[in-house]
């Protein structure tokens, strides 16, 4: 006679489910916006891309096919134009608030600068950690030395190597992780090229699959308990001890962040202390390792054997000069960062109350917006001609590079783009230079490892995460 309970809540959900669609199909301001007609019905498609990350190439494809603006769900958008960076990251200094997104990047379940969502919060936290990453700290010689022994360490590992060559992938993340703890802590930073001790703490942090746990706990947070039990979340046992234990050093060094927190008017609490460390600690490793990796490896492919020649006339001409000083090798390094991001995917943001037009569409408050650094590298064509090309000396045109540093997107924009991007380039720099005024590299025929980008939850990085390189001595 009456249908079964669950058949009469199936069809009321459906029902519900019909209505919401027709709703905003007809009347949301994004059913306006460039984009399939399926994303203003559901977000289910973008969760399947997201799950089986493959979320960029998905959005990717999307800004080919629709332009600059394309809607991506019923309450996100993506854009790829320098007008909507400047609105989203950088209206009023800082943009808009981080979305909960950022919450799966609390460390020891507490808010660092990174995962504060507000940028009220976000600034106070910042004024006493900026200081610490602004170039001319990072020039000083305790913070410069400290890269400099480390890059030493790596030569010794090619020099060692021989003819059979070593996984750059391995010790380009120790090299992150040696810097950045080094950065943190001073005297009590790793030496993870040379100790097994911190090794260990390197693979760790590196080879994890956590990504379905923590997308499953940003889509579902009520839910998180269970998906702890399905996903496996990411395990840290070794790193968090080593900042625990770290951060309530009191001699580390006053270049450290550490001594910055330890002595800042703001009197933060220990575990605050930590969880600031470890996440910068979790920022530096596998950021400036996959950027390194991906970029040694494009140097050792034959068709840019020419630049490690260059490269190396630049060295050899200029032996006095400072790392700041050697203009292709910075080109070089955007190129790279360029090409392949090692954050190349979505970094949201909410529309502020009220609504904003971005990218000459209206916005409703509360809309989830993004850009991508990938797409806007590769897609905006007008700034960065022949864009899936490496060509670092596309960065040596003064006139056309202004045009292209505001494009560049790697290391986000506005005031919540990334502080440690000079630590960064120096690190990256020193290492270069050691690197190719000594060595020629060359792909090891064993090298068998696939470099394409494997998307994380924000980050991307060699699918197999193994780069096999031998290093030519120059004679
Ligand atoms: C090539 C290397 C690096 C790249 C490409 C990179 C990229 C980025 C990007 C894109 C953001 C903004 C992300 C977002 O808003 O969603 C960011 C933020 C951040 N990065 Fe980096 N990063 C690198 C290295 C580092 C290093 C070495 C450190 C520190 C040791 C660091 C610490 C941070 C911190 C603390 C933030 C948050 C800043 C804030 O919220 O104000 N990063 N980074």
């Amino acid at each position: 006679m009456f249908a079964p309970l669950w058949q009469i809540s199936a069809g009321a959900a459906t029902l519900i489910w019909l209505c919401i669609a027709i709703y905003r199909a007809l009347f949301s301001p994004l059913s306006k916006l460039p984009g399939p007609t399926y994303t203003i019905l559901s977000e289910f498609y973008l969760l399947i891309q997201e799950f089986t990350g493959k979320r960029r190439e998905y959005i990717h494809e999307l800004h080919k096919r629709y332009g600059p603006v394309v809607r991506l769900g019923p309450n996100e958008v993506s854009f790829t134009s320098l007008e909507a960076m400047k609105e989203i990251y950088s209206s009023g200094g800082s943009g808009y608030d981080k979305t909960e997104f950022y919450t799966l990047f609390k460390q020891f379940n507490t808010r660092t600068m990174f995962s504060t969502l507000d940028k009220g919060t976000h600034s106070q936290k910042k004024r006493f950690i900026a200081g610490q990453y602004a170039n001319t700290n990072i020039m000083r010689s305790q913070v410069m030395g400290g890269i400099q022994d480390r890059a030493d360490a790596f030569v010794r590992k090619c020099v060692e190597s021989g003819k059979s060559g070593i996984d750059a992938y391995v010790y380009l993340h120790c090299f992150a992780l040696d810097c950045a703890s080094h950065h943190l802590f001073g005297r009590y930073g790793t030496h993870s090229i040379e100790k097994k001790e911190d090794l260990e703490m390197m693979e760790e942090q590196s080879y994890h699959d956590s990504l379905k746990s923590n997308l499953a706990q940003y889509r579902w947070p009520t839910m998180s308990e269970i998906f702890e039990k399905i996903f496996k979340p990411r395990p840290s046992p070794i790193a968090n001890q080593y900042v625990l234990d770290s951060s309530q050093k009191l001699d580390a060094g006053e270049q450290t962040l550490i001594h910055k927190l330890q002595n800042s008017k703001d009197n933060f609490q220990q575990i605050q202390m930590a969880a600031e460390c470890m996440d910068h600690l979790a920022a530096g490793i596998d950021t400036t390792g996959d950027a390194l990796c991906f970029l040694m490896y494009q140097l050792s492919l034959p068709e840019s054997w020419h630049v490690q020649d260059f490269l190396l006339k630049e060295f050899n001409d200029n032996k006095e000069k400072s790392l700041d000083e050697l203009p292709y090798l910075d080109a070089v390094i955007k190129e790279g960062l360029r090409c392949f991001p090692p954050i190349p995917m979505s970094q949201p943001r909410y529309v502020p109350a009220g609504g904003r037009t971005i990218d000459g569409y209206f916005v409703p408050g509360g809309v989830i917006v993004s850009c991508q650094a990938w797409s806007v590298h590769l897609l905006n064509e007008n700034i960065f001609v022949k864009g899936d090309e490496f060509l670092p000396e596309r960065w040596l045109n003064t006139e056309t590079s202004v045009e292209m540093n505001r494009y560049f997107f790697a290391f986000g924009a506005g005031g919540r783009g990334c502080i440690g991007r000079h630590l960064a380039m120096a690190e990256m720099k020193c290492l270069l230079r050691e690197v190719y005024s000594r060595f020629k590299t060359r792909l090891a025929p064993d090298m068998k490892g696939r470099m394409t980008l494997s998307d994380q939850v924000i980050s991307s990085r060699p699918l197999d995460q193994t780069c096999k390189l031998i290093f030519e001595p120059l004679s």
